[in-house]
């Protein structure tokens, strides 16, 4: 037989001290490594042998704009598509790192790096990058490892998803779920707690944006009796009711400032202080997180901290909007219809190819939530068991009328929303600042924020 290769991990960076350090610690960890200093090298070493995971910086000369890195990696994207690239970015400069993983980076992480947490990003990106000799992926095959029941869908998009929690479900590496509202992103934390070892315990939910801060801690670690004036008996939080099982924190994004800090002790000691209890307890979770806003954007914003920012997504799953995968759009049809009738009594319902040609040509900015709600207008509006496309545009002129159409956001993600209302004030006080910010209900930094988050920030003024 054979014997197993070593895995072989390019180090490119121009300083020499990050070459032989990264070096000794990939020998030590069990790989083998090889280094470049610049673009050059790196692609004359790809060329060379085969190579499994690259390890990058982003500037190779006196350049700092990062502009070198992201043309490497496209150069290396174009030679061997399935390497995954790691890159390494400077403290403070997500957003170019977010840039590299729109263009197809594997992940990113900062220098100087914390030793193990990096060994553990390379393992997690190695196990999840697909060998050049993998079968196809099918949905048949994924189904086989894991149960998927009720995430309906075959789009290629889907199916790596799908694979992914099939690579991750086993272990306890954190999760972050990233996709606009509607993608599904809870039924993904569900199946990933569903095909774990924990999936006996239970899965607590929380959407972070419903916590005060105030009650933050008494909700998440709990309290003993007699803590404060209304603590008349000792109250489990949500840690020790996720005890054994998964904490799915949904809405990350929201999590205050403040109480970042105190979530990310939790994870980082795996250990707590129930308000008014004099001793710690030990915390038994794995974490699952979703947002739909680019939590990397945050980190950038200063919004979010970067610290916990990094045990949250050692590794992260892209949902991808319905209008990337509309192929799967008469399957999700065909399901929720299904669904809705069943729930309604009303027999088996047919959607005729029309009705289906064009509900996979809507845009669905509100995703599988929103073909979910049209679906079931259209049937109780129509009355009857086999629709056509007339009777998706008959619910729809009806909804015209409705209160939400009238308010402008139907259909519309709260996302949009925002963006749609700043747009409007930057039209109405032709871009000033302080008027729009008063008209709004918000400070100008959080408009500033706001502005610069929807790629609006040009058509500002002060006065
Ligand atoms: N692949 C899928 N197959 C079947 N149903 C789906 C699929 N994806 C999502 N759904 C359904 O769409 C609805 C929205 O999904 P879910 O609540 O998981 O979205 P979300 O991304 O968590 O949204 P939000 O960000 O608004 O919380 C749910 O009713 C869910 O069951």
């Amino acid at each position: 037989m054979e014997p197993t290769r070593k895995r072989r991990i390019l180090i490119v960076d121009d300083d020499s001290a990050v070459q032989v350090s990264l070096a000794l610690l990939l020998k030590q960890s069990g790989f083998d490594a090889a280094c470049a200093d610049g673009p050059q090298q790196a692609l004359g070493q790809l060329q060379a042998g085969p190579v499994d995971l690259v390890l990058q910086d982003m500037n190779f000369s006196l350049q700092t704009s990062g502009e070198e890195g992201l043309d490497l990696l496209a150069r290396i994207k174009q030679l061997q598509p399935a390497l995954p690239v790691l890159l390494m970015t400077a403290w403070g400069s997500i957003s170019l790192a977010v840039r590299g993983v729109k263009a197809g980076a594997a992940n990113f992480f900062t220098k100087p790096w914390d030793n193990a947490q990096l060994i553990a990003l390379v393992e997690a990106t190695l196990d999840m990058a697909a060998p050049a000799t993998a079968p196809k992926l099918t949905r048949r095959s994924l189904d086989a490892q894991c149960d998927f029941s009720g995430i309906v869908g075959e789009h290629p998009k889907l199916l790596k998803v799908l694979e992914t929690i099939a690579q991750v479900a086993r272990t306890r590496a954190p999760v972050l779920i990233l996709g606009e509202s509607g993608t599904g992103k809870e039924l993904i934390a569900d199946a990933i707690h569903r095909n774990s070892p924990r999936a006996a315990q239970p899965i607590v939910k929380i959407n972070m944006g419903a916590i005060t801060s105030s009650l933050f801690e008494s909700e998440m670690f709990g309290h003993v009796r007699g803590a404060f004036t209304d603590a008349r008996s000792d109250r489990k939080g949500h840690i020790a009711a996720a005890s054994g099982g998964t904490l799915f924190l949904d809405e990350i994004g929201e999590l205050q400032r403040g109480d970042q800090v105190k979530l990310l002790r939790v994870l980082q000691d795996q250990r707590y202080q129930p308000v008014g209890a004099s001793t710690a307890s030990q915390a038994d979770l794995r974490v699952v997180s979703a947002t739909n806003r680019e939590l990397a954007e945050l980190v950038a914003a200063g919004d979010f901290r970067e610290d916990l920012f990094y045990r949250l997504n050692l590794i992260t799953i892209r949902l991808p909007p319905l209008r990337e995968r509309r192929s799967d759009i008469p399957l999700l049809a065909r399901h929720v219809a299904a669904r809705v009738a069943d729930g309604y009594g009303l027999g088996e319902v047919v959607l005729a190819p029309d009705a289906l040609d064009w509900l996979s040509n809507q845009p669905w900015p509100g995703n599988i939530r929103q073909l979910k709600q049209t679906l079931e207008r259209a049937l109780l509006l129509a009355g009857k068991q086999h629709l056509g496309q007339a009777d998706f545009l008959a619910a729809n002129a009806v909804d015209q009328g409705a209160p939400g159409a009238r308010l402008g956001v139907d259909g519309m993600t709260l996302e949009q929303v925002e963006r749609h209302m700043i747009e409007q004030a930057l039209q109405q006080h032709t871009g000033n600042i302080s008027r729009m910010a008063k008209a709004l209900g918000l400070s100008r930094t959080a408009l500033y924020r706001r502005l610069e988050r929807h790629g609006l920030g040009s058509g500002v003024r002060e006065e």
